[in-house]
């Protein structure tokens, strides 16, 4: 089932595609709602963890949308109430080694798919965005977040007991700083919305970031020649990228090491069991 119809007016063969692509897939929809402006919609209910098939399916979009030269900005949003993401599936933590693997190698690619968009990208943030929920958000060129103070952001790894891969730890130093970073890190800090936009975190606040998301991307940055703004990313971005993809396979062993460790796998299973009691409590 697909969520939503794909609609790149004259690209009918990009949309045969993308319809080819995601006739088995559910938990992602692509759709342009302005010329050169799309929306990446996330649907994986209860809360947009990132699987092994949502990281492959997220990826998938992402790349079809590079190839569109029509489209210049994607706007990343979710339609779950009150969630971005809520980062990667503990779930698959558990699994054996190829899955783990394949499952890291699905979330890397993630990263370079997303970070290393030629478009200017924008995080629209309604909701939640611990751990990798974060680094989906870090990797767009500019975060939109909810002012609803329910809503967190942040990289809380530490409290599940493990840590965010290297990559991810630069991208939180290379926005809030080093020393923000470094204490958010080891704390797991969530911050609410005014704490993150204080830190540099987030970019805005707005009531509706879906609404605020547009209208940057159509009266502010599409105003920008799309090649300078190409440009200046990569002037910022490629240095990691290089670098990202000589560790790829190291940072692949590392994870699998790190996530098989017994005491790993313990403190895993107990913060599951802590979701899911603080769920039955509700
Ligand atoms: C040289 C360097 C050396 C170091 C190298 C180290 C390398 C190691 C690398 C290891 C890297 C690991 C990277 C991890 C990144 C991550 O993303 S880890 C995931 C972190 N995410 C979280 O902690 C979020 C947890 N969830 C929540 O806080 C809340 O669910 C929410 C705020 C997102 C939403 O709250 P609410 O709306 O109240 O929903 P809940 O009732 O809590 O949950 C509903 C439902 O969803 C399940 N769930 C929630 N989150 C996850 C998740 N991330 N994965 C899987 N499942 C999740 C939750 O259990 C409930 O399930 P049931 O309905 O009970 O089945």
């Amino acid at each position: 089932m697909i969520r939503s119809a794909l609609s790149y007016p004259s690209k009918k063969n990009l949309v045969l595609q993308c319809l080819r692509r995601m006739s088995s897939l559910v938990s992602t929809s692509v759709s342009e709602v302005h010329p050169g402006v799309a929306h990446v919609t996330m649907h994986s209910p209860p809360v947009n963890s990132l699987s092994l098939s949502f990281c492959q399916e997220l990826s998938q979009n992402l790349q079809v949308i590079h190839k569109d030269k029509s489209i210049d900005i994607i706007l990343l949003q979710s339609d779950i109430p009150g969630i971005f993401s809520a980062g990667l599936d503990i779930k698959e933590f558990t699994q054996p080694k190829e899955r783990l693997m394949e499952f890291w190698t699905a979330f890397q690619q993630l990263y370079i798919d997303l970070y290393g968009a030629s478009q200017t990208t924008i995080a629209c943030m309604e909701g939640s965005a611990p751990a990798a929920g974060c680094m989906l958000a870090l990797s767009c060129d500019y975060r939109v977040m909810t002012s609803n103070t329910k809503a967190k952001i942040g990289l809380n790894e530490s409290l599940l007991g493990i840590a965010a891969p290297p990559w991810l730890a630069q991208q939180m130093m290379d926005t809030v700083g080093s020393r923000v970073a470094e204490l958010s890190l080891w704390r797991g800090t969530l911050y609410a919305p005014e704490q993150a936009l204080a830190i540099g975190l987030v970019d805005e606040l707005h009531e509706n970031p879906r609404e605020r998301a547009l209208e940057l991307a159509v009266a502010e940055f599409q105003k920008i020649p799309r090649q300078a703004r190409a440009a200046s990313k990569t002037l910022t971005r490629q240095k990691r990228l290089k670098h990202f993809h000589q560790e790829r396979q190291a940072d692949l062993e590392h994870f699998v090491n790190f996530i098989t460790q017994d005491a790993v796998q313990t403190q895993l299973r107990g913060y599951l069991q802590q979701l899911a009691a603080k769920k039955n409590k509700k």
